[in-house]
């Protein structure tokens, strides 16, 4: 490329330059920013452009390229819509951004974006008004419009745009999912035109911006559906049943994105996009999207923290104690995400045979979905070995414990893993009941020992607890430099640590327990199992907690429960349902028998049906007698309190905190934004109030803890 004139000598996110061959180059980099974002600030900035554009006879074509080495353009900022105080002014945000892209779409040459890195949202949307798409076939390229997850729907043409170019069923599923694509999948879908390799980028796009100006490909889309009524209604039908099903009406965007998409159809674009900005201005401003980007804000700070003031040990093979389910996710990540070597050890070939099917079944998935090619596959299944000897282990800088839940056996590892390793070895135990404390007390360098707690399946879940422990009768507490490398291991696997207090069921199972017990208890009462988990799946939790005592397993709850009980007391008691389960044979699903039928033969239905033998053997007689709200409140409450108390006791660092963890540990509504966000919705007032209603209803165990008591006296809120 040559370029020899430059419009514009100020810094600036948009300036042009020109090639001898009457190629206009657009280029995006935004000063000082290493990912470039659409800023309100830059209207101006791009008008000039479209202005000096229009003044050039001689252009053959552009490319709208971006100027940071592995980004397109993340989308609208977000902290600029954050700051908006009127759903006028975001409104005015997302006309102005239609304005100036439909500008450029009207540009008479032929427009490419050149698109490597994430290309979202906002970003994309300005790709959408360009003639054609040429992408990289980098890993980092992505193409989506993740609004909906920030509770938006995409306000700058892209519900009208991108029915139009891909079909209204395609259209709905990126839109209303806010899924992102690799480069491949955007080009089987028809977002982008061509995908090739990065070096060649630019180059294929200037050889594309001198070619003709395509020509809209959407007369048949518009006449099968924007013309045939039935058939759009159809989709439409199907996309908002879809919809409900996940959404319960929680997310008031995903409503908005349908009813934007249908009426640019009916009534044209102009009239589209003009609901799509009046739409777009009114989502900014509901508690639902603000809940939603807080998770964004948390998210983004959490991933530059270090977890100490420590800089992390250099890791460079990890070793992984047992084939089971964890051992197999945890492999997994280590290995595909932070491309680590890894080596399991298990007491039997069963176990190792068992983690390395379950890797290849986790990649194959993925290479049959195209995301890897076979030699990938292979390379990556080359990165797992393992065997029933410590052989391997001498060089592993981590060791990541996730053996059975017996603290003589994590002791027997520990005194293992330091003598078949070198001293600076870390411990990372994946006990989910077992103080680290404890397990440190073996340890002839306790320093080195951490909990590292990871959530099933760990390949899925996002969340890791990281928990140091203050030291042993004899030895000192986890040191700065091992809680560091076991922050930057769990972030290098894709995870979102949270550094937590070396207390019973940690964070997460310690809210999580209370809730639980509450839902066996509301069972008890004589409610049936469907309604209670479909008050809770209501609520905008992602499992009813019947079912997830299914996926979980009776036996894990019934092993965490009484050491929670000996260590925070008798609110922790639960109903004494779990012999009578275990003496029948019912664990959960793994069992084969739970709450719910999961033999084929028992249950014909498609929908997950009750095992209604279950009631008799807990001598009930299933009644509905209490609304949903009310059941989903019950359960939720005993959640909060057990959280504000965490808080209190330094469990966790802050309510971001208890809030991402909440949502990323244990599915609690992102909309309502986390434990803390919620209680500050409602007010600690009123969360006491409602503790305190349900003290007199069912018992003791609601009494509102002393933080939440002293917060609504002194009217506090969490995040001030
Ligand atoms: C009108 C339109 O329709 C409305 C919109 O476009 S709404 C916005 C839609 N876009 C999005 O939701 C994408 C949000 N961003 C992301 O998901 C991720 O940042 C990403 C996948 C692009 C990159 O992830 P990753 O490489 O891990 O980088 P990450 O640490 O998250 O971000 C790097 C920096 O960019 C910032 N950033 C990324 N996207 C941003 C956005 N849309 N707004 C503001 N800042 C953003 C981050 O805050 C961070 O800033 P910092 O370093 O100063 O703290």
């Amino acid at each position: 490329m040559t370029q020899y004139e430059s419009s514009n000598e100020r810094p600036s996110a948009f300036s042009l330059s020109y090639s001898e061959n009457g190629v206009a180059w657009l280029k995006i980099d935004v000063p000082g920013e290493k990912m470039n974002t659409l800023q309100s600030a830059f209207a101006d900035q791009v008008s000039d452009v479209l202005a000096e554009l229009k003044t050039k006879k001689d252009i053959k074509g552009m490319v709208v390229y971006s100027g940071k080495p592995d980004n397109f353009i993340a989308g609208a900022d977000i902290r600029m819509l954050d700051a908006c105080t009127t759903a006028e002014e975001a409104q005015q945000l997302a006309t102005k951004g239609q304005e100036l892209f439909a500008q450029l779409e009207t540009l008479p040459f032929h427009v490419v974006a050149a698109i490597h890195g994430p290309c979202l949202g906002g970003g994309l949307e300005l790709a959408l008004a360009c003639h054609s798409r040429v992408c990289s076939d980098d890993d980092k390229t992505r193409l989506g419009l993740p609004e909906v997850q920030l509770g938006l729907l995409p306000g700058s043409g892209g519900t009208q745009r991108l029915p139009r170019l891909i079909g209204v069923a395609s259209a709905l599923d990126m839109i209303l999912t806010g899924k992102q694509l690799r480069a491949k999948k955007a080009k089987k879908l028809g977002v982008a035109d061509e995908v090739v390799p990065h070096s060649i980028l630019l180059e294929v796009a200037e050889k594309q911006a001198l070619t003709e100006k395509p020509k809209r490909k959407h007369s048949f889309q518009d006449w099968a559906m924007g013309g045939n009524a039935l058939g759009r209604s159809v989709v439409f039908d199907q996309a908002a049943k879809k919809t409900h099903e996940k959404t319960r009406g929680n997310y008031p965007a995903a409503d908005a994105i349908l009813e934007v998409i249908k009426y640019g159809l009916q009534h044209g674009v102009k009239k589209g996009l003009q609901q799509e900005a009046k739409r777009f201005g009114e989502l900014v401003m509901t508690p639902e999207s603000a809940a939603l980007r807080s998770i964004f804000f948390a998210t983004t700070a959490m991933k530059k923290e270090t977890g100490s003031d420590a800089q992390p040990a250099k890791i460079s093979k990890v070793g992984v104690l047992g084939g089971g389910l964890m051992g197999g996710g945890i492999s997994h990540v280590t290995a595909t995400k932070a491309g680590y070597p890894v080596r399991i050890k298990d007491i039997a070939n069963d176990g190792i045979q068992n983690a390395l099917a379950y890797n290849f079944k986790l990649l194959d998935k993925k290479c049959k979905r195209r995301i890897i090619n076979k030699a990938e596959l292979q390379s990556q299944m080359m990165q797992i070995t393992g065997g029933t000897s410590f052989k391997g282990f001498a060089n592993v800088d981590v060791v990541v414990e996730a053996v059975f839940e017996d603290l003589d056996l994590k002791h027997q590892m520990v005194r293992d893993v330091e003598q078949k390793t070198s001293p600076t070895t870390i411990f990372a135990t994946n006990t989910s009941s077992l103080p680290i404390h404890q397990i440190a007390a073996a340890a002839e360098r306790p320093e080195n020992v951490v909990g590292l707690h990871y959530f099933s399946p760990v390949e899925k879940m996002p969340l890791v607890e990281v928990i140091p422990h203050l030291g042993t009768e004899t030895g000192a507490g986890t040191s700065a430099e091992t809680i560091a490398t076991a922050v930057a291991l769990a972030k290098k696997q894709g995870k979102t640590p949270i550094v937590v207090a070396d207390k019973a069921g940690f964070y997460v199972n310690r809210i999580l327990a209370p809730y639980m017990n509450e839902a066996a208890s509301v069972l008890l009462s004589g409610e049936p199992i469907e309604h209670i988990d479909n008050a809770l799946l209501d609520f905008g939790f992602p499992v009813g907690p019947i079912t997830l005592l299914d996926e979980v397993g009776v036996d894990i709850g019934a092993k965490i429960s009484p050491i929670l009980l000996a260590e925070l007391g008798e609110r922790f008691k639960a109903p004494d349902v779990f012999d009578l389960l275990l003496n029948d044979g019912r664990k959960g699903r793994k069992s084969g028998k739970g709450f719910y039928l999961y033999n084929a033969k028992q249950s014909n239905a498609k929908k997950k049906e009750v095992d209604k033998t279950v009631y008799k053997l807990l001598s009930l007689e299933p009644k509905q007698k209490a609304a949903g709200l009310d059941i989903a409140l019950r359960c939720t409450l005993m959640m909060l309190n057990e959280a504000a108390r965490c808080l209190d006791e330094g469990v966790i660092q802050s309510p971001r905190d208890g809030d991402i963890g909440a949502i990323f540990g244990i599915g609690f509504p992102p909309f309502l934004g986390g434990p803390f966000r919620y209680m500050d919705k409602l007010g600690a007032k009123r969360v006491v109030e409602l503790l305190t209603e349900h003290v007199d209803k069912y018992g003791e165990r609601f009494t509102p803890c002393e933080k939440l008591v002293a917060m609504a006296n002194e009217e506090q809120s969490f995040y001030g």
